[in-house]
C-alpha cells in the first residue's frame, strides 16, 4: 500500500525515542519530520538514526530565518545530510529565500507562512493586520516568486494559497487534528480529512500519533481513514 501523505513530526526529548517512533509510523506515512528539540540536541547523527533502514524521506523542519548569507551557509550546511524538505520562515524575504534555494539544491525549500499557533489576535499585536489568509496569501506569493516550491501553511488557508500559487507548489499543512483530539497550542486546526480535501499535498501531524500508547496504530488509522475518505 503506498504511504500516506503525512508527515509525522518526531518531536521527542532524545534519540532513541524519536528513532523507535519512526520505526513504528514509517510502514504508513511517507515522511518523517526533525525539528528544533530532536536537532539541537542531537546534530546531524539524528537524520540517519530516523531514516533507518527504511529510507523514508526526512523533513528538516529548521525554520531557518536570518540574513541571507547566514541562511545560505546553513542551508549549505544540512543539505550534505540529503533531508527531503527544509524550512525557511518566509517573513526572512525574497533575498534570503533565494538564498536558501540556490544553496541547497537537492532539497526542497519549504517557505513557512504564518505559524498555526498563531490567532488573528496574535497576528495584530505583531503588527499584521487583517484577516490570517490574506496575510500567509502574501507571503506565498512572495516565497514562490523567490524560488520556493513547497510552503507551510495551515489547512485553514490551503484553499486560498491553493488559487494563488497553483498547482505546481507543495502544500505542507500542520496544524491538522483527528476529530476530537486536543489542539494543544495549535490554533488553526483541521481535520486531516479537511486538510487532503482542500488541496493540501503533505499533512503533518505530531502529538496526535506520538502521543498515542500506540503510534504506528494512530498512523496507520489516520492513514486509512484519509484513503476511506479521499479516492
Ligand atoms: O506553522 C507551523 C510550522 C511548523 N509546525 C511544526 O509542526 C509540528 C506539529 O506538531 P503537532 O504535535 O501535531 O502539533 C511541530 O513539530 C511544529 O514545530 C507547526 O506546528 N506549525
Amino acid at each position: 500500500m503506498t504511504p500516506a501523505p503525512i508527515a509525522v513530526a518526531l518531536d521527542a526529548p532524545d534519540l532513541e525515542t524519536a528513532a523507535r517512533w519512526a520505526a513504528l509510523v514509517t510502514p504508513h506515512v511517507s515522511t518523517v519530520k526533525v525539528g528544533l528539540e530532536l536537532y539541537l540536541r542531537y546534530g546531524p547523527d539524528v537524520i540517519a538514526s530516523v531514516r533507518g533502514a527504511s529510507g523514508v524521506q526526512v523533513f528538516l523542519d529548521l525554520k531557518l530565518h536570518d540574513i541571507p548569507n547566514t541562511v545560505a551557509g546553513a542551508a549549505r550546511a544540512v543539505s550534505r545530510l540529503r533531508p527531503a524538505i527544509l524550512t525557511v520562515h518566509a517573513a526572512g524575504g525574497s533575498a534570503m529565500i533565494e538564498a536558501a534555494v540556490e544553496s541547497a539544491p537537492h532539497t526542497q525549500i519549504a517557505a513557512v507562512t504564518i505559524l498555526t499557533s498563531l490567532t488573528e489576535a496574535d497576528l495584530g499585536r505583531i503588527g499584521l493586520t487583517g484577516p490570517a489568509d490574506e496575510a500567509v496569501r502574501r507571503l506565498a506569493a512572495l516565497s514562490v516568486e523567490a524560488g520556493a516550491t513547497a510552503l507551510v501553511c495551515s489547512p485553514n488557508e490551503v484553499s486560498v494559497v491553493r488559487a494563488e500559487v497553483g498547482p505546481g507548489i507543495t502544500l505542507i499543512t500542520p496544524g491538522v487534528r483527528p476529530t476530537g483530539a486536543a489542539t494543544q497550542d495549535q490554533a488553526r486546526v483541521a481535520t486531516p480529512e479537511q486538510a487532503l480535501a482542500d488541496g493540501a499535498d503533505l499533512l503533518v501531524i505530531g502529538r496526535p500519533i506520538t502521543g498515542s500508547p500506540d503510534p504506528g496504530a494512530a498512523a496507520a488509522a489516520i492513514a486509512a481513514s484519509l484513503r476511506r475518505h479521499i479516492p
